[in-house]
């Protein structure tokens, strides 16, 4: 029996890992992927944002993939192995904060993932605008060493000069990769899937104790707030709020990112937040059988979840129906 190929998309928050998987699973629409979406906190955004497609999606959330939540990508993995569901591959996007050793150790030291997958490839997405206050954090740096193909990605937001720099920072991290320059992640799929460079030798000259079975201690400094808001909010001072946020305290914000249920508005708002660059669009529509609440979460250092709740408790649209009637008359 030929193996199943495995892919492991990694890369520090923000950097683009969702854009690459929803390219990868568009430009793949003959096959049935088993997709696992790591998110760091109990609240999943990403796997609200994957593409509808006929593909198998599982959430794992509310802890890493590299710690807390080891034991159920595996057992994912297996279920669906031991289900007889055919799958043509299995696409496992980390969260932003992952040490990839555990998951790579995962398909090394399980019995079955052995003799059952073939770990194709790790592919990174390095943020060219950030990567370079993002390489003190050990995720990381260690992200990019045991990466076998480096998307060197965003590079509409940087110039040449920056771009080379990063780019030789790269190289001195990680000899063997393939560094591939991307704007939203845009690369034909067999630059990234089935390319069959995984190669434990190399993985084992990054860290000669991967294959020991030892826990990922995360950056304690790192601080996680997710909030809920089942009023829908008002777009303008929603604006403001996060704006004003971004403007006071962009450089500890590594990430925001939520869906959202504005006011008079039939579809929901996706939205972005790396740093100081924000981005936010409308998304599909709400489905009848969906609660209509906004979903946001923050991840970064001296998160102060009292002060935001006050904060996104401020945007709440409270108009009546007949003022928000009067008002669009
Ligand atoms: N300007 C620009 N923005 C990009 C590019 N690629 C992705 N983005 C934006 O970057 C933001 C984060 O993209 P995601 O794909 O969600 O990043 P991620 O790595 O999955 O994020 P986490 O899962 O939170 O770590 C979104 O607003 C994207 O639209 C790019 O090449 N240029």
């Amino acid at each position: 029996m030929s193996k199943i190929s495995a892919t492991i998309l990694t890369g520090f928050l923000g950097g683009g890992k969702t854009t690459l998987l929803n390219i990868l699973l568009e430009a793949s629409p003959g096959e049935r992927a088993l997709v696992i979406v790591n998110e760091y906190g109990e609240v999943g955004i990403d796997g609200k944002l994957v593409v509808e497609t006929q593909d198998e999606v599982v959430e794992l959330n509310n802890g890493c993939v590299c710690c807390t939540v080891r034991g159920d990508l595996i057992a994912a993995m297996q279920g669906v192995l031991a289900s007889g569901r055919p799958i043509d591959r299995i696409i496992i996007e980390t969260s932003g904060l992952a040490d990839p050793a555990p998951v790579i150790q995962s398909f090394m030291l399980d019995e079955v993932l052995r003799e059952r997958l073939a770990l194709d490839a790790i592919v990174t997405v390095v943020d060219a605008r950030h990567i370079t206050d993002q390489i003190a954090l050990d995720e990381a740096r260690e992200q990019i060493c045991f990466a076998d193909v480096l998307l060197l990605n965003k590079i509409d937001l940087v110039d040449e000069a920056s771009l080379a720099a990063t780019q030789d920072m790269l190289r001195r991290l990680n000899p063997l990769a393939r560094i591939i320059r991307t704007q939203a992640c845009a690369v034909p799929r067999d630059a990234v899937l089935d390319v069959r460079a995984f190669d434990l030798r190399n993985a084992l000259a990054v860290d000669p104790e991967i294959l020991a079975d030892h826990a990922h201690e995360h950056d304690a400094s790192i601080a996680y707030v997710a909030l809920r808001e089942a009023t829908q909010l008002d777009p303008a001072a929603f604006n403001i709020w996060i704006n004003r946020l971004v403007q006071a305290a962009g450089k500890d914000l590594f990430r925001i990112k939520g869906v959202l249920a504005f006011a008079e508005e039939p579809r929901r708002y996706v939205f972005h937040g790396v740093h100081m660059t924000l981005e936010g669009r409308p998304g599909r529509a709400w489905r009848a059988d969906e609660a209509r609440c906004s979903e946001i979460v923050f991840i970064g250092r001296n998160l102060d979840e009292a002060a935001l709740r006050r904060s996104l408790d401020a945007c709440r649209d409270t108009r009546a129906p007949s003022e928000r009637t009067a008002r669009a008359g």
